[in-house]
């Protein structure tokens, strides 16, 4: 179970923009998370959806372990990433939407060998783990290609593929078919849904701004706005309600849209 407390982010405004800013919005640090309270139970599958720069991506580091947060408490099956970082990261696997943490002259297999090799695992099983992953994500084939050489989508298999060296409880995917075309896209989603998830329950996070992707691997909302959770509900219950998602989401725009004119209404005054 994932246990969020409290959870605030604030993060640094550099000096020189400060002075850009007018009273009473003049503060050194921006708030993207305020105040967090969630709890995850094990082998849910949930989608993160939210407009650009709603915290989505922070919640999710502060859940894997990459970032601390400003305050507050975030606990994965009782432990404390804080205070037991190591032990709560070897529990989550996370799968950035970016390549340019692997090495572009090494293989997909050397990359998948090095970063096995930096979560200590090591010899025949690391081999072994690395060969069974490549499988997994159907890179068996191009596993002796140089990385460089690799269409975005086999990257972001390669990607998934480290996400889950250390085998863990929590995968956790940023935006994970952004920059891919349908057909790349529908093959990630068939390796999440077919052979990540059901393989092992595990529990997914997925940060996404398809609602179809949404639909098809998760089966939890966790609507995020201005660095709060405003909605956290079954998929079920949403399409019950809403009929779609699509209505779900519009409604939940439609409402931000309102409050952004209130507030601007305010400001004009
Ligand atoms: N390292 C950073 N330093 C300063 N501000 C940051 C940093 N990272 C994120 N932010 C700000 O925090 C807010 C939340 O960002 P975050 O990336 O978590 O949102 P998001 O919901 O994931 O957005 P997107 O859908 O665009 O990925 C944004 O206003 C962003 O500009």
């Amino acid at each position: 179970m994932i246990s969020a407390t409290n959870i605030t982010m604030q993060y640094p405004i550099p000096k020189r923009y400060v002075e850009y800013l007018t009273q009473p919005f003049q503060t050194n640090y921006f708030k993207a998370l305020k105040k967090i309270n969630i709890e995850i139970q094990s082998g849910d599958r949930i989608a993160f959806l939210g407009v650009n720069g709603a915290g989505k991506t922070t919640f999710l580091k502060i859940i894997g372990g990459l970032l601390y947060p400003s305050s507050g408490s975030l606990c994965i099956n009782g432990i404390d990433t804080q205070k037991q970082n190591l032990k709560a990261r070897k529990r989550v696997g996370f799968v950035l939407n970016e390549e340019r943490s692997f090495y572009w002259r090494l293989t997909g297999k050397k990359n998948l060998l090095f970063f096995g090799a930096l979560d200590n695992i090591k010899g025949e099983e690391l081999h072994k783990k690395v060969e069974e992953l490549l499988r997994m994500v159907g890179l068996e084939d191009s596993k002796d290609k140089i990385f460089a050489g690799y269409s975005s989508g086999m990257k972001q298999r390669l990607a998934i593929a480290r996400g889950l060296l250390s085998n863990p409880d929590i995968l956790i995917l940023d935006e994970p078919t952004r920059t891919l075309d349908p057909l790349s896209a529908e093959v990630i989603g068939t390796i999440i849904s077919e052979r990540i998830h059901n393989k092992k329950e595990r529990t997914l996070l997925i940060a996404t701004h398809s609602l179809s992707e949404a639909q098809i691997l998760c089966n939890k909302i966790c609507f995020m706005k201005k660095g709060q959770i405003i909605d956290y509900s079954s998929i079920k219950s949403i399409i019950s309600e809403y009929g779609t998602l699509e209505n779900y989401y519009k409604k939940m725009m439609n409402d931000e849209m309102v409050l952004d004119k209130v507030q601007q209404k305010i400001v004009l005054q």
